[in-house]
């Protein structure tokens, strides 16, 4: 990717500013606290639809709204996109089987390919999907990806709607070898990738791109970031009003370029846990996710626009095997993927309208495991789906075959229900750039709390129903109950503190100040631009001081908060040691996630130190050069007076050479 670009016009925050535009180098950078530009939506709400016919023999499906590019498919289309947003259609579905576990012979599954359906001919069930890729060792993850996944990818580039991709089946079935390929035969995040930076490549005259990354495993339920393994700290979840949820302290480098970011998920592979099982000599032991976030500045309509697109390579389903680590292994990945079974399945009954929303049978469980927490956004409709089930098509007489048979019936029912499942997905709002969209964000902070809120009390209205349940179960569910009550009221000081900001006066602080630093970054080098370029410093200075202030005041309430929560907690375990274990933990939870919002403010204070160091680096520098070319008179290399000895020492500090630099901002 090249480096030249225009000066970016942007409501960034200043910490991506500081690592993207001042050309730092790349950066592992972990991104500070959510600022103004970061709280943006909240997940979307998915709709209900009459019932679909349950399965019988035969099912027969829409297909995904996405489109069906395999010729001869006779199902109708479900409703597309309808000028824009919301997009309302069913996920994308598609199988494809292993062909080294395909015996034609003996298997008792076969496939139409005209009407992408699998049979099995002994029982004669047959599902219908988008997709059903025939076992042929010469099909290429090019073309299963051009079928299930480009359309998703297209619409993550250009239209602003989130994508999730993800590969689910049995052990061995093929998901790593279609998510990560090999070099021969590169698979879809090698081919998302590609399509991204042709995207950028063809886009770059009339916009500005900017990419960062995150990559981490679910590894025995832990979440490891796979970019930066040296961190013993567990990760946590967070809802989040712009992707659904977030992993706080994840690393979130910004990408410079397609070579840069290969490299990185390359690093990121290496870390991840892969063993031998009777299986897979290379069975991958956790389930990962690789999420890319694309920032879109148009130049034409001066708006810009976020989308991410997820790519989860998952854990394999499997039985019992012999070694007791990959046991403990299996134990967690069987438990993780009956979560999101769990989950596929509600989503399904409540898409076909058979769960009663009165009775509480509609509470999707998605704080079972840390894989249903996190693709919770995307199930729940912020983002476009398509998954791919991976099978095992066996042969009667292979050793294996019982297992094959009953895994594969297990995928296809996942992949069934998963095909029941209505969308409703809203593309990510495109915001102009420096208009105030704050009290838009408060709106949308206001509903991700009020969601929060119901699901405490739907949590707590199950958690009463338990009379029978043993004491671990209950305090199981409490414990869930006061982790989504600490994330709540994180969310609730958030939208405190950003009424606060929402004074005019203030709100237009925030704005002027990138459109400032960009002017003050982006001006010629002459010398009434630089005069102007002064007197903005000057401005930008003042308004940096102001946040910084409006900072500490912030990290003084939130201190406040940490005491009284203290004291209650003193409190609280002198009132009731019947549940003081369980308070505490609670206490806990929510005192250190108060720290850690301490933390935060403390290092978006620190990163703005920076930005100012470097600002005053840059001014003096364009003051150096500023003299030395505006004085014609000057002969080029004789220094006659103390200033200009002085200047080229300073010229020395910075390493240059007495020539005009060549400004330019790179956005990436
Ligand atoms: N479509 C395919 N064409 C050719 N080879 C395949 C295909 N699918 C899988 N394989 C081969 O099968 C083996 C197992 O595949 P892979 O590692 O992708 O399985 P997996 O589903 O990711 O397993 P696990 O859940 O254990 O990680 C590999 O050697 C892979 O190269």
């Amino acid at each position: 990717m090249s480096q030249q670009r225009t000066p970016l016009r942007s409501r960034s925050s200043l910490a991506n500013f500081s690592t993207a535009g001042m050309s730092t180098p790349s950066q592992q950078t972990t991104k500070p606290r959510a600022t103004l530009t970061e709280l943006r939506r909240p997940p979307s709400s998915r709709t209900m639809r009459p019932a679909s016919p349950r399965m019988t023999t035969t099912r027969s499906r829409p297909s995904s709204a996405m489109g069906n590019l395999s010729s001869g498919s006779s199902r109708p289309t479900t409703p597309s996109f309808v000028k824009q947003v919301p997009y309302t259609g069913t996920i994308t579905v598609s199988i494809r089987p292993n062909p080294h576990s395909f015996n034609p012979a003996h298997s008792p599954w076969e496939i139409e390919q005209y009407s992408n359906t699998i049979n099995n001919r002994s029982d004669s069930v047959s599902y219908s999907f988008d997709n059903v890729f025939p076992p042929e060792s010469a099909l290429t993850n090019r073309e299963v990806y051009y079928k299930s996944c480009s359309p998703i990818v297209n619409k993550f580039l250009n239209e602003g709607f989130n994508g999730t991709i993800f590969a689910y089946g049995m052990t061995g079935s093929g998901k790593t070898f279609s998510m990560k390929g090999s070099d021969q035969d590169p698979g879809f995040v090698k081919l998302s990738i590609d399509d991204i930076f042709s995207k950028i490549e063809n886009d770059r005259g009339n916009k500005q791109f900017s990419i960062s990354i995150t990559y981490l495993e679910i590894y025995n339920e832990k979440i490891v970031d796979l970019l930066n393994t040296s961190s013993s700290t567990e990760l946590k979840i967070r809802d989040d009003p712009v992707y659904g949820t977030k992993i706080v302290g994840i690393t979130s480098p910004v990408i410079n370029s397609k070579e840069q970011l290969l490299s990185l998920i390359k690093k990121g592979d290496n870390n991840r846990k892969t063993s031998a099982t009777d299986f897979n000599a290379r069975s991958s032991r956790s389930h990962s996710i690789l999420q890319i976030k694309l920032n879109t500045i148009d130049l034409l309509n001066s708006t810009e626009q976020n989308s991410t697109l997820s790519l989860c390579d998952l854990a394999g389903s499997e039985r019992a095997t012999s070694s007791l680590e990959r046991r403990k292994e299996g134990s967690y990945i069987n438990k993780s993927l009956l979560a999101l079974s769990t989950v596929i399945n509600k989503l399904s009954l409540s898409s076909s309208g058979l769960s009663s929303p009165n009775t509480g049978n509609d509470h999707i469980p998605y704080r079972d495991s840390k894989l249903t927490r996190l693709l919770q956004p995307a199930l729940s409709g912020s983002s476009l789906v398509s998954i791919l089930c991976t099978i095992h098509l066996g042969s009667l007489n292979s050793a294996h075959s019982q297992q094959f048979i009953s895994e594969t019936y297990n995928t296809l029912r996942f992949a069934a229900r998963a095909k029941d499942i209505v969308i409703n997905v809203n593309k990510n709002q495109q915001s102009s750039i420096g208009g105030a969209e704050t009290a838009r964000l408060i709106e949308e902070l206001k509903k991700t709390i009020e969601n929060q809120k119901n699901e405490i009390s739907m949590l707590k209205l199950h958690s009463s129903d338990d009379t029978n349940m043993d004491n671990s179960v209950i305090l199981e569910k409490n414990m869930k109950i006061a982790q989504v009550v600490a994330e709540n009221q994180i969310l609730t000081e958030k939208l405190e503190h950003l009424t606060r900001l929402n004074d005019l006066q203030k709100t237009e602080t925030i704005i002027l100040r990138n459109d400032t630093l960009n002017d003050l970054l982006g001006a010629g080098i002459d010398n009434s631009s630089s005069q102007v370029m002064m007197a903005n410093l000057e401005e930008f200075y003042k308004r940096v001081n102001y946040e910084i202030d409006e900072c500490k005041s912030y990290i003084g309430h939130l201190e406040n908060q940490l005491k009284i929560t203290h004291q209650q907690n003193a409190f609280k375990n002198d009132s009731n040691n019947g549940v003081k274990e369980h308070s505490d933990k609670h206490m806990d939870a929510v005192l250190k996630d108060q720290e850690e919002e301490i933390l935060h403010l403390k290092e978006l204070l620190k990163d703005k130190d920076h930005v100012i160091k470097s600002l005053t680096k840059t001014t003096k520098l364009r003051k150096l050069i500023d003299s030395n070319y505006n004085d014609e008179n000057k002969q080029s290399n004789t220094i006659n007076d103390p200033n200009d000895k002085e200047n080229l020492s300073n010229f020395k500090e910075f390493n240059i050479n007495s020539k005009k630099p060549h400004v330019s901002l790179d956005i990436y």
